[in-house]
Order: C-alpha cells, then structure tokens, then sequence
C-alpha cells in the first residue's frame, strides 16, 4: 500500500543522504549500522517495555534502510553486494522487531493490561501468536519475491509489503506505549498476521499465473 510512496519519500530523505556521505557514511556502512541499532533498540524497547521511545528511535534507524539506497544512489550508483547485504540485513531488522514485541507481551503481560479490573493475559498470548505468524509471512513474503526474482519472475505486489508492515509494528508500539494499554500492539499483531497471510497468496497466486504465462517479467 504504502510502496507508491517510496519516489516522494526519497526525494524527502535526500538532503540527509546528502548531509551522511558528507561526513564519510558508505551505503553499506548505514546499512550495518542501521540494521545493528534495529536489534539493540528492537530488544532493549521490549525489554523495558519502553515502546513509545522505541517506536522513535526505530523509526529513525528504519529510516537508515531508505538512506541507504539514496546514499548508494548519489556515490556508486548502487552495487549488486549493496542490493544484497540490503535484502538480506532487513530480514534480520523484521526479525528482531517482531522479537521484541514478543518479548514485550511475555515481560510486560501483567502490569500493562489495566483495561478492565480483570487481568486478561490472554491477550499477551494473542499478541504472542499473532507476533509469531507475522514472523513468518514477513520471512515467506520476502522470500516468495526473491525465489521469483532468481527465476526472472518479479512478484512484489500484496497488501502488506515491507513498509506497510513497519508501519503497523511501529504505530502499534507507539500507541501501547502511549496508551500503556497493550490491547493496542495485539490488535496490530493481529491486523499484520492476517495481512501477512493475505500477502503470502497473493505473492503465490501472482507467481503463478505470471509463470503460467511464460513471460519472464525480471531481470536481475
Ligand atoms: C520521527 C519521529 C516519529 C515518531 C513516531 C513514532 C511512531 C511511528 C509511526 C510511524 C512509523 C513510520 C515508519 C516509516 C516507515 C518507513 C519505511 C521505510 O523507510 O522502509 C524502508 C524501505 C527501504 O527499502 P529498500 O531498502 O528496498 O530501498 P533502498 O532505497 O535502500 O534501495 C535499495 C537499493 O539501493 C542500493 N543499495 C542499497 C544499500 C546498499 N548498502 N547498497 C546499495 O547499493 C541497491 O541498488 C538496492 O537495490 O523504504 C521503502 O520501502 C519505501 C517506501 C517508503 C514509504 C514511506 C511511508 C512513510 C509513512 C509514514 C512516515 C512517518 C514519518 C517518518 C519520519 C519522517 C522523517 C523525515
Ligand atoms: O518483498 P517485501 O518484503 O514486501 O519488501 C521488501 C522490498 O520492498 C525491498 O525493496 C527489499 O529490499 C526487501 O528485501 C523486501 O523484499
Ligand atoms: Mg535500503
Ligand atoms: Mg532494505
């Protein structure tokens, strides 16, 4: 959904690319270094339970992933490796963001559910699940483009592509840690599960009727 803005997103961001290859920033030094603050940042905000600081700090560091390619674009023009260590880095970033959720909901279960007089720790358990299945359609989402791509099929539609899936994992941190109501991140959990799962088949019905038709629609 959110993939058609990436043309004016980048014009946005690129007087920061500017101002990183400045002071000497290679795209692939931002891209480690955005991907080792996701894990910290990622895991330290579940921890603590310190979601709304998270949410800002990652939003920041998710910026880097962007960064990245425009500082790639303004220096060398963009590198296979570059494409690569990109690529494969952000499954790393997916992954220990839906980690630190987890660990959120299995930290924090008892004292941030103050919605009703009850304890419904249920709901860190729906969390829990929904936060687990996201994991995986991330990952299938991802890999279900990169496997098409390898045979010369390009197959990036769906409903949850990568940026729509940050922002639901970043907007339901901030509201829980504004809220300390941890409803919120579950409901996004779930929201994202049911979208990933969605994604998946799109991704699969699109690889096949593409393949079906035998025109090869990528190339590397
Ligand atoms: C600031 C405080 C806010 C506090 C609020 C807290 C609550 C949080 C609420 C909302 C969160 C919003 C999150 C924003 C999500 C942004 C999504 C995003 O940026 O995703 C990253 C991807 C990057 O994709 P990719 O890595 O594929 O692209 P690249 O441009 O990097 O290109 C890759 C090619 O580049 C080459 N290359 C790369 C690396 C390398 N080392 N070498 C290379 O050679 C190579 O050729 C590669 O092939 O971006 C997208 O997906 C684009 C879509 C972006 C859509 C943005 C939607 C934004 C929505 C809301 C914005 C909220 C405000 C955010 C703050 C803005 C501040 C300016
Ligand atoms: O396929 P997806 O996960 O929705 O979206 C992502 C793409 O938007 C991005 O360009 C690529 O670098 C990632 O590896 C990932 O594939
Ligand atoms: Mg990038
Ligand atoms: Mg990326």
């Amino acid at each position: 959904m959110l993939e058609h803005l990436r043309a004016p997103f980048k014009k946005l961001i690129e007087p920061l690319a500017k101002a990183l290859i400045s002071i000497g920033l290679t795209a692939n030094a931002v891209t480690v270094i955005g991907t080792i603050g996701t894990i910290v940042v990622a895991f330290v905000a579940g921890i603590t339970g310190w979601l709304f600081a998270g949410a800002v700090v990652l939003t920041l560091l998710v910026l880097a992933d962007s960064l990245d390619g425009s500082i790639a674009k303004l220096t060398t023009g963009g590198t296979q490796f570059g494409a690569f260590l990109d690529s494969t880095l952000d499954r790393i970033a997916d992954w220990a963001l839906l980690a630190g959720v987890i660990v959120f909901f299995i930290l924090h279960a008892d004292w941030w559910y103050d919605i009703s007089q009850s304890s419904p720790d249920y709901i860190s358990w729906v969390g829990v699940g929904a936060a687990m299945v996201s994991m995986m359609t991330s990952f299938v989402t991802s890999y279900a483009r990169a496997r098409a791509e390898s045979v010369g099929f390009e197959v990036k539609n769906g409903i949850a592509t990568r940026a729509d899936r940050l922002v639901i994992i970043l907007v339901g941190m901030a509201i829980t840690g504004l809220t300390h109501h941890g409803l919120w991140l579950a409901i996004g959990m779930v929201l994202l599960a049911v979208l990933g799962v969605a994604t998946v088949f799109q991704r699969i019905l699109e690889a096949r009727r593409q393949m079906t038709a035998g025109h090869r629609t990528y190339q590397p």
